[in-house]
């Protein structure tokens, strides 16, 4: 296993929506001249290279935190719990706009006595994904907690926050509409972009983890766009188009640990 150190993050470049906008991602402009698209593509990839983001899950023991992981990265559900001892992680690399990118996704322990060493993973996190149960309300005020301790260990205003409710399928209709209300209460107080899923039967998470490599790429692009020296401006180059990003995406998946 090849470890890569996580870019850290100075900034957010792009809006953040309050909670779930469907639209962002990163797209050529379509009038663009087939060299001004190789010209970028050729750019973005010096630029970018095979840029890796750092993903932090955190939030309570037993809510669901490698399970949401697994469901992403191996495609697998275990109904047995098994406590995460410190911190695991795995990389994903995908492939987005034409432009190797990968995330680094951290999952750490929600028990207190792993609490120390989960929380020396947390520096250099660019995006934060504050994890509760659907099915466990106080878990979801915990969330708050978790996110200040993760926010603690970066930049001010330097990640994107997700709050992810999991074991969706355990759910009535009715219960699923109250505890998403809680939640998106919950996703406004703390600027965050709510995510109900369940990793039992997969719903939703795909969607999640590549609404957060779209994200993070975005900002990597930026980013890079910004550094460059004036050959292209932020507005020539991001469009927002989610439909397109998802298309793009090919997840190649590299299990690490
Ligand atoms: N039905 C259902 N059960 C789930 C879901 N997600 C997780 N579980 C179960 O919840 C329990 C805890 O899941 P984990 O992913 O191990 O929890 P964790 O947050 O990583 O726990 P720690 O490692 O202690 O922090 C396991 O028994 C899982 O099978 C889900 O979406 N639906």
């Amino acid at each position: 296993m090849q470890f890569i150190p996580p870019v850290s993050k100075n900034r957010i470049v792009s809006t953040f929506p309050k909670c779930y906008n469907p639209q962002a991602c990163l797209q050529m402009k379509e009038d663009w001249s087939a060299e001004a698209k190789l010209a970028f593509k050729d750019r973005a990839t010096r630029q970018h290279g095979s840029k890796m983001s750092k993903v932090v899950v955190v939030g309570d023991l037993n809510v669901g935190k490698t399970c949401l992981i697994n469901r992403f990265c191996k495609d697998v559900f275990d109904r047995d719990y098994k406590a995460t001892i410190g911190v695991d992680f795995e990389i994903v690399r995908f492939e987005l706009s034409g432009l190797p990118f990968s995330l680094q996704i951290w999952d750490t322990a929600g028990q207190e006595k792993f609490k120390c060493i989960a929380a020396a993973y947390y520096r250099g996190a660019q995006v934060i994904v504050a994890v509760f149960d659907m099915t466990d309300i106080k878990t979801l005020e915990h969330t708050k907690q978790w996110l200040i301790e993760a926010l603690n260990e970066n930049e001010p205003n330097s990640c994107f926050i997700f709050l992810v409710g999991t074991k969706r399928d355990l759910m009535s209709p009715e219960e699923c509409r109250r505890t998403e209300r809680d939640a998106v209460k919950m996703a406004e107080e703390i600027n965050a972009e709510f995510w109900s899923v369940s990793s039992k039967t997969g719903e939703n998470v795909q969607q999640f983890f590549f609404r957060v490599a779209a994200l993070a790429f975005e900002d990597s692009v930026v980013k890079g766009a910004e550094l460059c020296s004036g050959t292209a401006r932020i507005g020539d180059v991001i469009k927002v188009d989610h439909t397109s990003v998802r298309s793009e995406v090919k997840a190649e998946r590299k299990s690490c640990c």
